[in-house]
């Protein structure tokens, strides 16, 4: 039976208060979770065989030092998550996250103990061909208290590019972006500081075809570009990545 190998990035203060074997069981158990939300979505838009097996996933500990000077202001800003799809464990005592509805209000998200929350991210709607939506949300500071999170992300694949299968494409449905590599459109968002999913614009098949350019425009706009690290632009010094964690079937 293969395992779940995990890749340790951790605050030395956290291997205090959780064990390894505490951070593998959960990275398994997420891991797992992920996978069977993943194929259920894909299941019910007809794709009973398609698997995500081999997509990378990553969970990170956030921990937002909320103080009196820091209510109303930003813990991270406004961004839709790259990945496939995000479960969230948010703290159980201290709100903060606020989703955006369709009209473009935000909406709070109050804690709710013994809950995860599920929400797509760009990688969702472009192999959707847009049927899954990519949500933006955002961390406001609610109250002056140490707020802790987990968010485990379900990315892109590492090898094959992000596309909408052949399944999801037909005369009804054309091909809405252009197919690109999981990691030039991170970087993308990252250099141009496009965090909210305004970068899939570059990989527009429409914006394409009004600009009569041609998938030069997104090898143009997504290659040569060096990676770094996306909290950097995200977070605030309010949010701290406490610990990152890789994790992959070995
Ligand atoms: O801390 C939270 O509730 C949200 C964190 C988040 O949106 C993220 O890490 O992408
Ligand atoms: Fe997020």
């Amino acid at each position: 039976m293969s395992t779940t190998e995990v890749v340790f990035n951790s605050h030395p203060f956290l291997f205090a208060i959780i064990t390894r074997e505490t951070i593998q069981m959960y990275a398994q158990a997420i891991h797992k979770l992920v996978m069977d939300i993943a194929c259920k979505l894909a299941q019910g838009m007809g794709l009973a065989s398609f698997s995500f097996e081999g997509w990378p996933c990553k969970f990170r500990i956030n921990k937002y030092n909320f103080s009196p000077k820091t209510v109303n202001s930003s813990g991270v800003q406004i961004h839709t998550d790259s990945g496939f799809l995000t479960i969230l464990q948010e703290d159980e005592n201290v709100g903060g996250l606020e989703v955006m509805d369709k009209s473009g209000t935000f909406v709070a998200v109050e804690p709710l103990p013994g809950t995860l929350l599920v929400n797509l991210g760009d990688t969702a709607k472009v192999w959707s061909n847009g049927r899954l939506c990519n949500v933006k949300h955002r961390v406001v500071c609610k109250e002056p208290r140490t707020r802790m999170s987990i968010a485990s992300f379900l990315l892109g694949p590492k090898e094959a590019k992000v596309e909408a299968p052949a399944e999801l494409v037909d005369s009804s449905h054309p091909r809405l972006y252009v197919p690109f590599f999981y990691l030039d459109y991170r970087n993308l968002r990252i250099s141009k500081e496009l965090q909210a999913g305004e970068a899939l614009d570059f990989s527009s098949s429409k914006k394409m075809n009004e600009s009569r350019s041609t998938e030069g425009l997104s090898v143009a706009g997504m290659s040569n570009l060096s990676m770094t690290s996306d909290s950097v632009l995200r977070c605030t010094s309010m949010c701290t990545r406490a610990a990152e964690y890789s994790f992959h079937k070995g």
